[in-house]
């Protein structure tokens, strides 16, 4: 993205992130976000947080299957709404199961509405090491049951539109590939600024 060129929206459009804890699903929603922020012409763009819809509508749930299978359909929900409402909606949320995920995906596609699960797919041994929250050494320590990838089932995306390993590269990185699906998808379009105001350049 350059300084003369600004991004907008042709419409809304859910863009799930998908992987373990600590693989940077919640930082590189938060670029993407920040990028089309900045970088846009009034385009809505929301971040639905799996830790803070857990803290807030989800807070009845824990992480039993049946838990973690409402959290995605409740999230699926909200996320559906906005993009129908032109809104760019990230969702940093582990949603484990593969049912889970193509439910979502199917009640987008009744209601007309773009989805894209983008697998960030940073291993294990990785996330571990970053442990930003500390859980994997609680898991080691036995103060934690039922970590995603640890003792409790992930079960990896067979064919997601985008996957990004964030082992090397940053999170800037990683968000441009995420808008580079979305550009290619129809879903952004970017204007030259310096063309003339009433003729502009769309690509
Ligand atoms: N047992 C266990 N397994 C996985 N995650 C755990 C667990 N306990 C707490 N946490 C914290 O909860 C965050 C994941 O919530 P999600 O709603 O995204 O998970 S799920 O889709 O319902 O599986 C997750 O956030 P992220 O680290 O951002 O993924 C953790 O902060
Ligand atoms: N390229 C990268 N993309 C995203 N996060 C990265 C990257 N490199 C290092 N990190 C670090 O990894 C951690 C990822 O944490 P977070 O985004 O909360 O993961 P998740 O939401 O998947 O649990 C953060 O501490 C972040 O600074």
């Amino acid at each position: 993205m350059t300084a003369d060129r600004s991004l907008r929206l042709t419409r809304g459009a859910t863009v799930w992130l998908t992987g373990l804890s600590g693989a940077g699903k919640s930082t590189v929603a938060g670029a993407v976000a920040t990028l089309v922020a900045g970088e846009s012409t009034g385009a809505e763009v929301e971040v639905l947080d799996g830790d803070e819809i857990r803290r807030t509508i989800s807070s009845d749930l824990g992480f039993s299957r049946e838990d973690r299978d409402k959290q995605g359909q409740r999230v699926g929900f909200i996320a559906e709404l906005l993009s129908r409402h032109r809104v760019l909606t990230l969702v940093p949320v582990i949603a484990p199961y593969s049912e889970t995920r193509a439910a979502v995906r199917a009640h987008h596609a009744e209601r007309g509405s773009a989805f894209f699960e983008v697998y960030v797919s940073t291993p294990l041994q990785e996330c571990a090491r970053r442990d930003p929250k500390g859980l994997y050494a609680r898991a080691a320590a036995g103060e934690v049951k039922g970590l995603t990838g640890v003792d409790d089932v992930y079960e990896d995306p067979e064919t997601p539109d985008l996957r990004i390993d964030t082992t090397a590269g940053s999170p800037e990185t990683a968000a441009d590939r995420i808008l580079e699906m979305l550009h290619e998808a129809g879903v952004v379009e970017y204007v030259d600024d310096t063309a003339n105001s009433e003729n502009p350049v769309v690509s």
